[in-house]
């Protein structure tokens, strides 16, 4: 795989260079219906490479997702915050293109100078970037190429996601893997090779469909998983459970039944859940049983107990992967149980990684200490991939 001190090595000086970054951060609304970034660790993550090529006299073209919009413009899921937070943090102004390909990104790209940024609107506002037929996918790799003279891919947070911009555009042009991808595979490497053992994988969020996907392929070289978040209704629904108003996938139960029976003593589930219906800081929550969830409740974390028996089983771990919060953590009532994880998995004896875009933003808006982990990686779903041995579309590409 070709890195980017080969593509500077060739010389960037005045060439344009479209960088693919995963800048999917956490926003909120605020009272006066403001979109502001709650953390912005994806944006610092890839600076260096972002840097290093305005050093190096390139024209920059940075494009990205945000969120999941449906291939047509949706302006909560502008990127316009993110341009602004860009521009503080690199202490310079971004130029920020009203859409992906057309008239405002061929104008703002035309009038970069050397060593200038620029940012393109949500990628996904095109249908082509996320298309299944590769024809239409092609279609807007290609316009999205045509934008630049070489290609630096450091969405390492997109890897597993076979879309335009991460698996079409490197066809298209000269391109390397930035200094964020590059760490990233390193570090997970050791997880995958040889890990000390026991090895548990913590699994939580609300991406259920996704990432119950890999639980199957993950299971027989884990210890343990231990199961919380909007992930363990489908599994507390496939033993029998009430789940309420909770998160639920089901068409996945009879999976997760399955799942169930083959994984012996290694899945582990919660045995006490926080129920509410409210989301806000001053919601009206009660502590159930798991298997007493009343049918009018949604499940939005685990429980005290369950605190306590996720965190003992962390506590014999030598290696530990956490993705996805245990609780809707952005607001105080369901946050106890992502904190109390958290604090689990830091304390760990021995190699910790936390990945995914709201798990790494639950470690620093909850305040807790990042050195304590081994690593804290900005891909959830692109790591878990990555660990259960799939080739990953975004990476596979770059390799040819
Ligand atoms: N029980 C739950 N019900 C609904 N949403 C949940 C629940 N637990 C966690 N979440 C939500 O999951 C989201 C993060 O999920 P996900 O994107 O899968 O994680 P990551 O970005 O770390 O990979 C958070 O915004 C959190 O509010
Ligand atoms: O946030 C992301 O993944 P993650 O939640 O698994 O960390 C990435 O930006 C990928 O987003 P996607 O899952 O909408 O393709």
């Amino acid at each position: 795989m070709r890195t980017l001190s080969d593509l500077l090595s060739e010389g960037v000086r005045g060439r344009r260079v479209l960088v693919r970054a995963d800048l999917n951060v956490p926003l909120a609304t605020d009272d006066a219906g403001v979109r502001r970034i709650t953390d912005d660790g994806r944006i610092r993550a890839v600076l260096p490479t972002l840097t290093v090529l305005q050093e190096a006299g390139a024209k920059v073209v940075v494009c990205s997702h945000l969120g999941r919009p449906k291939g047509a413009p949706e302006p909560k899921f502008t990127l316009a915050p993110v341009a602004a937070r860009l521009a503080e943090l690199l202490d310079r102004p971004v130029a920020y293109a009203t859409d992906t390909v057309g008239e405002s990104a061929r104008e703002v790209v035309g009038g970069l100078a050397a060593g200038e940024v620029a940012l393109l609107e949500n990628l996904r506002f095109n249908p082509g970037e996320t298309s299944k037929d590769d024809a239409e996918r092609g279609a807007f790799a290609a316009e999205l190429a045509s934008l630049a003279e070489a290609y630096v891919d450091d969405a390492f947070g997109a890897a597993h996601r076979k879309h335009a911009s991460v698996y079409d555009v490197p066809k298209l042009l000269p391109h390397v893997a930035g200094g964020l991808i590059v760490r990233e595979l390193e570090v997970l490497k050791q997880l995958t090779d040889d890990p000390a053992r026991p090895y548990a994988v913590v699994l939580g969020g609300a991406k259920v469909s996704d990432k119950l996907a890999v639980i199957n392929a993950l299971l027989p070289k884990v210890d343990r998983l231990l199961i919380g978040g909007g992930m363990c209704f489908t599994f507390l629904a496939a033993q029998g459970h009430e789940v309420g108003g909770s998160l639920l996938e089901t068409e996945q139960i009879g999976t997760c039944e399955d799942l169930l029976a083959a994984a012996g003593d290694k899945i582990v589930l919660p045995v006490d859940v926080v129920v509410g219906n409210d989301f806000s800081d001053d919601a009206a929550t009660e502590t159930v049983s798991a298997d007493a969830i009343p049918a009018g409740q949604k499940g939005l974390d685990i429980g005290p107990e369950s605190v306590k028996l996720f965190a003992g089983e962390l506590a014999g771990a030598r290696t530990v992967f956490w993705n996805g919060p245990m609780g809707v953590f952005e607001y105080r009532p369901y946050a106890a149980g992502t904190r109390g994880v958290a604090e689990a998995v830091a304390a760990v004896d021995g190699m910790s990684v936390v990945g995914g875009g709201d798990s790494a933003a639950a470690v620093r808006v909850l305040g807790l200490d990042e050195t304590a982990f081994g690593h804290i990686s900005t891909g959830g779903g692109a790591s878990l991939e990555y660990l259960e041995g799939k080739t990953l579309p975004g990476i596979a590409a770059l390799e040819d």
